[in-house]
């Protein structure tokens, strides 16, 4: 959270991206103005008849009043909430807009159920600044038609009231900050909580199965209590600010009645004309509550905005930029001396430099964490090197638009998503136009996922909700691997594509892959010897660095890390 602006400079940047139904908060705001001036006539017409004034003129003219200003204050409050309504809907809209266009490495650094709670929970305070301006407006020229009156009626007795600037100023100063303070806490709590309850629910059946019940208690509890406090100190804010009206009330009535009995006794005014100053006296305070919640809602909703404005302020990914991709005969993929870490954090890539042959097939082996991902990562542009060169098929990555780049390649990987939706759906992500069926049965016979997706009752037009928890994981993984190859690749990347099936049923999948590619690409990472076996060529690293590359006998005669690799296969 870092958004420190100036509270102005935050909203004008804040709502200088979204379009603003201003039309509907000035008809607000205009019939905010008329219920002031209704006001004013009500209280009027109330100290004719509280005179004696008894006419039907006044009566009548009373009521008309009051029911005009009862339907105004009907009718101005619905206005502003279908306004406030249509700018949260455009923050929203924003949102989604700006996270579906981050740069790939920004969604490693951010938490998704923090991102979550940031267009669920926090974009809802949009509104109270756009509404504060009106509404304030609107109070504010109450507040000085009502000062005026005052003025007009007994100057000398309003000058009494100036000595309460001061402590009006200070009260202003005061609850913003407080409200500031309290409503960031409020809402980066309510970010820790919705955060803990996404994770912890979406892995519940992990969390029983290691035991960790009693332990993810109290974790739950201290997001839940953490939350419990912020809104106790949100109310006692809300109670402060309903004291602090309340004592200047008491100060500008105790001002009035000491200025008045002095005015009273020096027989600068009537003895009745403090009742008059005073039901004028009960508008101004009035007005001065209302810009005071006003105030509070602007520092409030900027505590509550933080989140939301880092958000809008990241820098987005443009897809479209950069050169387009270009054909050549040289498809292979080529690492020039390639310097990589992940943010400011340690390096993982060391002076890496590899050329990998288009049209064939490449394992890349290595022991965990020696940075194979990251370099299948690098080959597709989602991040770029802090130095050197990432070629493929003669395009330098780093140059070539993101857009065209991703469209080059298939990525499955050992875990992959999902959407809600059915297995057409999902096999069908990201293919552009229509797809024959033939052709997406196809993909998914190539993925051995046809037999199984044949024997459910909706076969391809089974929702995977309802058939989530009675597919497996293998099964879930055929549907990635069949939504891979339908978008027919010219490099298709597998991260450890088979971990979750059985080695006979991803052989035989592997086989389809290799034919349906041929003359293709492929790089996969995998653990196991029979399948890194088939491969043409082979990349080995070792923390991070190349240790060797060629074929099987060239990297055997130089390659401690294969020689282990074939020495426990051959042992198990
Ligand atoms: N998004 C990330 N942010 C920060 N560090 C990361 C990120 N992803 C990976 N790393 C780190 O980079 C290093 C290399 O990870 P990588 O996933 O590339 O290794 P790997 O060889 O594929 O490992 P494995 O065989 O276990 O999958 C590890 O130390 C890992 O902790």
């Amino acid at each position: 959270m870092k958004n420190n602006k100036h509270v102005i400079s935050f909203f004008l940047s804040f709502y200088r991206r979204l379009s603003i139904p201003w039309w509907l908060y000035l008809i607000a705001f205009g019939s905010g103005v008329v219920y002031a001036e209704v006001g004013m006539r009500v209280s009027e017409y109330l100290v004719r008849v509280n005179k004696g004034e008894l006419y039907n003129s006044v009566i009548l003219g009373y009521v008309f009043f009051t029911i005009f200003n009862a339907l105004l204050g009907f009718l101005r409050p619905l206005v502003e909430e279908y306004a406030n309504q249509k700018v949260i809907l455009r923050v929203r809209f924003s949102m989604w807009r700006k996270i579906l266009h981050l740069p790939m490495d920004q969604f490693g650094k951010e938490q998704p159920s923090s991102l979550v709670s940031a267009v669920t929970n926090d974009v809802t305070q949009a509104t109270l600044v756009i509404s504060g301006i009106f509404s304030g407006a609107a109070s504010l020229f109450g507040f000085v038609r009502a000062c005026m009156i005052l003025y007009q009626y007994n100057s000398p007795l309003a000058a009494y009231l100036l000595l309460c600037i001061p402590v009006a100023v200070a009260m202003f100063v005061i609850v913003g900050k407080l409200q500031f303070t309290i409503m960031k806490k409020r809402y980066a709590a309510l970010n820790e909580m919705t955060t803990f309850f996404s994770e912890h629910l979406s892995a519940g059946k992990y969390v029983k199965a290691q035991v960790m019940e009693e332990k993810e208690l109290e974790s739950g509890y201290a997001a839940i209590d953490s939350r419990y406090k912020a809104d106790i100190y949100y109310a006692f804010m809300e109670q402060i600010q309903v004291l602090t009206n309340s004592l200047y009330s008491l100060l500008t009535t105790v001002v009035m009645a000491v200025g008045g009995s002095r005015l009273i006794n020096a027989g600068k005014m009537e003895a009745t004309g403090i009742n008059m100053f005073s039901t004028y006296m009960t508008q101004v305070n009035l007005y001065m509550a209302e810009l005071l919640t006003v105030w509070q809602n602007v520092m409030g909703s900027k505590g509550a905005l933080v989140r939301v404005g880092d958000i809008l302020d990241m820098e987005e990914e443009h897809t479209e930029k950069g050169n387009s991709w270009t054909e050549s005969e040289n498809r292979d993929i080529v690492f020039k001396n390639v310097n990589f870490g992940y943010g400011s954090e340690k390096e993982i890539l060391h002076d890496f430099s590899v050329c990998i042959p288009g049209g064939k097939t490449t394992a890349v082996i290595g022991d965990n964490g020696s940075g194979k991902s990251t370099v299948m990562k690098l080959i597709q542009g989602f991040y770029q090197p802090d130095s050197g060169e990432i070629w493929v098929g003669g395009n330098k990555i780093s140059e070539t638009s993101p857009r065209e780049c991703h469209k080059k390649f298939g990525y499955v990987l050992q875990n992959n998503p999902l959407m809600s939706g059915t297995i057409r759906d999902n096999i069908l992500y990201g293919t552009e136009g229509e797809t024959p069926e033939e052709e997406m049965k196809k993909a998914a016979g190539e993925a051995r996922a046809d037999s199984f997706i044949d024997a459910l009752p909706n076969g391809y037009d089974t929702t995977l909700g309802e058939a989530g928890n009675r597919l497996s994981s293998g099964q879930k993984q055929r549907i990635a691997i069949a939504r891979a190859l339908i978008a027919k690749p010219d490099y298709l990347i597998l991260d450890e594509a088979g971990a979750s099936l059985d080695h006979d049923t991803y052989m035989k999948i592997y086989h389809g892959i290799r034919k349906k590619m041929e003359g293709n690409t492929i790089v996969f990472i995998a653990h196991d010897m029979r399948e890194i076996a088939e491969a043409d060529y082979l990349v080995v690293m070792h923390h991070g660095r190349l240790e060797a590359c060629g074929t099987h006998e060239e990297v055997f005669a130089v390659s401690r890390t294969y020689q282990e690799y074939l020495q426990s296969t051959e042992a198990s």
